[in-house]
């Protein structure tokens, strides 16, 4: 038996996936959860260490000959999260995460020194939003003036587990491309931006050169192996941002292809082999990590609002398809804009979560939490939305991310955007895409194509699902009421 190790560092837990390339499954999995501290000023914070603690949790439910079998690991991780490093390689400070809110204020300080928005979109191609690595720097730097000085190294999240696994501060491009301090056009670091954030000092010191190759970056040093059971040596390939990992792993890398992901975040992205720059700042122009660019519409509360209802409802996760399956297409007339944790598309960084139209007939739990997963679903239709009036089409959506255990949550996706919905067997898109990675480093010379990975691309069946044109009417006239209250209800959260 020969696998590479697909590791995926998300939100709420943490995957690891061993891909027998040979037969073309999976052989082994687990997964270990993740704490999340959070208050109600937006801080949204794990500590470095909890990172580590779960992988090693989640290898140690892996069968030692499994581990043996392992010829190369690629490392996915929730993009922008900031993991400031002093010069011996120690965290200074617990890592804001993409869902952090905390620090609009810097989001706005920083593009208001570089000219403004629209400016700040011509050198870099985005608009720094609230989650973004650009701002989080600039946070740390006003509340922990001290741990700034000692600032060394600015990593990523899946670059900090990269660099626990082998020693290497590396950084990839995709990922890179989701600091705010990226020029995506030209693939470097954006000098306004870095002396926005600081004009008295070079800040691209601390940052390792964004990699453009699926490049073996180090291999798993002695320490790593005697903390996780991996054999000593096995080649490491750069990884990626979550999402990046996720359009490799959902078959994303090339144009005409959507990729939609109901995990803690929603996001929905394609491929394009030119940069997308939306001078409206909803669709994020992000780098691929295929060479191309990627670009991409995310929401920050996805699972984040059924688990919230699911909570509070009680309705156990086994349960969960057969309340919402009670209620009828439309949650007969109850919405929920789901902005729990604020939002940054729409870019509404305090909203809160809003359950609208219920009345004495149609308030019940099936109604209730139906309507999360409609509301959550109706952000990302926004996305392809978006996306189309940016050029690109979609001919089928393919679905990855926690939620996409859901048969009727399918479905729903598949009759709100009225797209046809498919699945891959292997369906844990930002682990799968990470252990392709480590394939095509190891056994393609970095090279991802079409040809070498089609072969691993195998759609599942079962999961597909057609639109349906009934739901689909009823869905049309929702969305345009969701559409409207999320124009009412910005006015109280602007
Ligand atoms: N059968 C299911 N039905 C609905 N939601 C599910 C189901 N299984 C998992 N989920 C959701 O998926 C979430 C985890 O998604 P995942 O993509 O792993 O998140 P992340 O990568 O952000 O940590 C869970 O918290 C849960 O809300
Ligand atoms: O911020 C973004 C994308 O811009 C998120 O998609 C994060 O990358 C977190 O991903 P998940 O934990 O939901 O997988």
């Amino acid at each position: 038996m020969r696998t590479t190790l697909g590791i995926d560092l998300g939100t709420q837990n943490i995957k690891v996936i061993f891909y027998d390339f040979e037969l073309r499954q999976t052989v082994a999995s687990a997964s270990s959860p993740l704490n999340l501290y959070q208050d109600d000023c937006g801080t949204a914070e794990q500590q470095a260490h909890w990172w580590t603690k779960a992988l090693r949790d989640a290898l140690s439910r892996i069968p030692q000959a499994v581990k043996q079998s392992v010829i190369g690991i690629g490392v996915s991780g929730q993009q922008h999260g900031f993991v400031p490093l002093d010069k011996h390689g120690e965290v200074l400070a617990p890592v804001k995460l993409w869902c952090d809110t905390s620090t609009e204020a810097e989001c706005q300080e920083i593009m208001e020194r570089m000219g403004g928005v629209q400016r700040c979109i011509e050198l870099t191609g985005n608009k720094i939003v609230t989650g973004y690595t650009a701002s989080k720097v600039l946070g740390f730097k006003h509340r922990h003036a001290e741990q700034y000085k000692q600032l060394d190294t600015i990593l990523l999240p899946h670059d900090y587990l990269n660099f626990w696994l082998t020693g290497e501060k590396c950084m990839e491009m995709g990922d890179a491309s989701g600091t705010g301090f990226l020029n995506v056009k030209t693939r470097e670091w954006c000098p306004e931006v870095l002396q926005a954030i600081d004009p008295d000092r070079d800040l691209t010191k601390c940052l390792p050169t964004p990699r453009i190759n699926n490049e073996i970056i180090g291999s798993i040093s002695t320490f790593a192996a005697e903390k996780t059971g991996l054999p000593v040596g096995t080649p490491v390939s750069i990884g990626g941002g979550d999402n990046m990992m996720g359009a490799l792993g959902t078959g994303n890398i090339t144009p005409g292809n959507t990729t939609i992901s109901l995990g803690t975040s929603g996001t929905v992205f394609a491929y394009s082999d030119q940069a997308i720059i939306d001078d409206q700042g909803n669709i994020a122009a992000f780098c691929s990590s295929t060479g191309g660019w990627m670009p991409l519409l995310c929401t920050m509360n996805c699972t984040v609002t059924t688990e919230l209802l699911r909570s509070m409802l009680d309705v156990s996760i086994s349960d969960f398809d057969n309340t919402i399956a009670l209620a009828p297409a439309g949650s007969n007339g109850v919405i929920t804009l789901p902005f729990f944790n604020g939002e940054r598309t729409p870019n509404l960084p305090t909203a809160k979560g809003c359950v609208l139209g219920l009345d004495s007939q149609n308030t019940n739990r099936e109604n209730v939490l139906r309507s999360g997963a409609e509301g959550a679903t109706f952000a990302l239709k926004f996305g392809i939305d978006e996306l189309h009036r940016l050029g690109l089409t979609t001919r089928q959506i393919v679905l990855t991310g926690g939620a996409t255990k859901s048969a009727v949550w399918r479905q729903i996706v598949a009759d709100i955007t009225g797209v046809e919905v498919n699945v891959l067997k292997q369906d844990e898109g930002a682990a799968f895409g990470s252990a392709l990675q480590a394939l095509c480093a190891v056994l393609n010379k970095g090279a991802i194509n079409q040809a070498f990975l089609g072969e691993h691309y195998i759609m599942d069946p079962q999961m597909h699902c057609e639109p349906s044109i009934v739901a689909g009417s009823v869905y049309a006239e929702r969305y345009q009421q969701y559409l409207s209250a999320v124009k009412a209800i910005s006015a109280i959260y602007q």
